[in-house]
């Protein structure tokens, strides 16, 4: 998951695609970087950091032109300390291209290897987005032929990308001179959208918050493999370019990584996690009666509208119990182990008095690697709790995510190969629920009956685009996980039990 904005516009941009950032930054805090357009030339600025930090006013003035792109970096892929793998990218030939991506390649290192051998293409980075960029190049060279750029040969080349390319990505791109260009994977993995302000200004961006907290109206989600050219006046060009595209969003966009004011291929987002507190309800009360939970409390941010769900239906109370600081991050999209687990304690904090002599409730959206609830319970408990029960609005996350989700390996994750009853006493809870896997997806998916499915293999074990196992997904990421292992805090942070059977 990360952040994409794009525009074309008459009038300057850059404070636009500044203000669209800080609506997706809960999409990645790692880096942040803006190119525009002016004439035939680009102006680029990119760091790592937050949107504030990262941008001051020179910068901004540095940043001419009516069109442009920006991204927000959440790493799942390279070097998650480069500076130089923020985004976007950019590629001189043909015509010179930028490129802000989303999503996750799994045919990276093979590509690469054609890229140098076979296209000979320079890759400066271990991006696999700069990877997804020449691609994009190369075929746009050869669809080009020398020759001027035609509309035919733009759509020809994203033909070319969707053949070549595995895993999600959702683009934007700018042409130098001529347009920008926007595009999903074929499964529409990663959510991309359009619209347009009252002066005609035509955005793209990951999440439609972005465009109507900027005064824009959604008009559409970009289709799986379609391909949109934006002309610099404005006129927009559709065209699908896959040959068989089907519709599988990423489920984990609806239990956290979306922000639930937007509404992602037809679904409402807060509409969603609210389904999802309806089917965990059902979940608590076959599992304990429900006069045994004096409160039912969320822990902020994500987890509030289910369970303000489970409590409506269970009929007990819903209370605030933790109160989040505004200024610490989203934890889990954090890089490392260590940063993750401290943050939770200086994020949140309880109010006491909510837990004294009570059995509480806590309801999270989702368990990953137990930081947050291993936290949390003990928390609780330090404030005086009787009892305390945990419930996930999503099923255990079992298997690691090569779609753009920061779960490089299964033995990071809690629930993999572990029983519940074995979650539950590394966490240290009184009573685990989960929710049940298919309720998960029944409770999403009866918001859209025209999507085919949802990808969910960090739930499923189930990769959409059929080029990976669990297996190979584990080597694949491997070279990712060492700088998080050196990161470590020495083990105190790691959830470590003997290994037991995959259950
Ligand atoms: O089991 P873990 O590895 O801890 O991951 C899961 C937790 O991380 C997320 O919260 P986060 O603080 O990132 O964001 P939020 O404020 O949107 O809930 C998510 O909402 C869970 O609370
Ligand atoms: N999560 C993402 O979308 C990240 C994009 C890209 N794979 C990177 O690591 O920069
Ligand atoms: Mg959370």
């Amino acid at each position: 998951m990360c952040g994409i904005v794009g525009v074309v516009s008459t009038q300057p941009v850059n404070q636009l695609i500044y203000d669209a950032l800080l609506l997706l930054q809960h999409r990645g805090q790692d880096a942040a970087g803006i190119v525009t357009q002016l004439g035939h030339k680009f102006f680029m600025h990119k760091a790592r950091g937050m949107v504030r930090d990262v941008f001051r006013t020179r910068n901004m003035r540095a940043l001419p032109g009516n069109c442009g792109l920006g991204q927000v970096r959440y790493p799942t892929a390279g070097n998650a300390n480069s500076e130089e793998e923020a985004q976007p990218f950019y590629v001189n030939a043909p015509f010179g291209v930028v490129l802000a991506h989303n999503g996750n390649l799994t045919n990276a290192q093979q590509l690469r290897q054609e890229l140098v051998q076979t296209d000979h293409r320079h890759i400066n980075t271990e991006s696999d987005s700069e990877v997804l960029l020449n691609v994009l190049a190369h075929e746009l060279g050869r669809a080009s032929q020398g020759g001027a750029l035609q509309l035919e040969s733009i759509f020809a080349a994203v033909a070319a990308v969707h053949r070549r390319v595995r895993g999600s990505y959702a683009v934007v791109a700018l042409i130098a001179g001529h347009g920008m260009l926007v595009f999903r994977d074929p499964y529409g993995i990663r959510p991309l959208c359009i619209g347009r302000g009252p002066d005609g200004t035509v955005m793209a961006a990951s999440e439609s918050v972005a465009l109507e907290g900027t005064g824009h109206r959604f008009e559409r989600d970009v289709a799986p493999g379609e391909a949109i050219w934006v002309t610099l006046d404005g006129q927009l060009h559709a065209r699908q370019c896959a040959d068989a595209p089907r519709h599988h969003p990423c489920i984990f966009e609806f239990v956290y990584l979306a922000r639930p004011d937007s509404v992602i291929d037809g679904i409402s987002v807060y509409q969603a996690r609210l389904n999802m507190g309806q089917a965990l309800a059902t979940r608590v009360v076959s599992t304990m009666p429900p006069s045994e939970i004096d409160a039912v409390i969320p822990i902020p941010e994500s987890s509030r509208p289910a369970a303000m769900e489970v409590a409506r239906l269970i009929g007990r109370p819903y209370r605030e119990g933790f109160v989040k600081n505004r200024y610490v991050g989203r934890t889990f999209i954090m890089p490392g182990q260590a940063v993750r687990k401290k943050s939770v304690r200086q994020k949140l904090n309880v109010i006491a008095s909510e837990f004294a002599g009570r059995n509480v409730l806590l309801v999270d959206d989702s368990i990953v690697r137990g930081t947050t609830s291993r936290e949390i319970v003990q928390m609780a408990r330090e404030a005086g709790a009787r009892k305390v029960y945990l419930a996930s609005a999503a099923p255990p996350v079992r298997y690691p995510n090569v779609y753009g989700i920061d779960m490089p390996t299964q033995q990071e994750l809690v629930a993999h190969g572990r029983s519940v009853e074995e979650v539950r006493q590394l966490i240290g809870c009184d009573a685990l629920i989960y929710q049940d896997l298919e309720a998960m997806k029944r409770a999403v998916a009866a918001l859209n009956p025209h999507l085919q499915g949802f990808e969910a293999s960090c739930f499923d074990g189930h990769y959409i685009t059929g080029d990976v196992t669990p297996e190979q997904v584990e080597a694949m990421n491997a070279p990712r996980c060492m700088p998080a292992l050196e990161e470590d805090d020495g083990g105190g942070s790691r959830l470590t039990l003997p290994s037991v059977q995959e259950v």
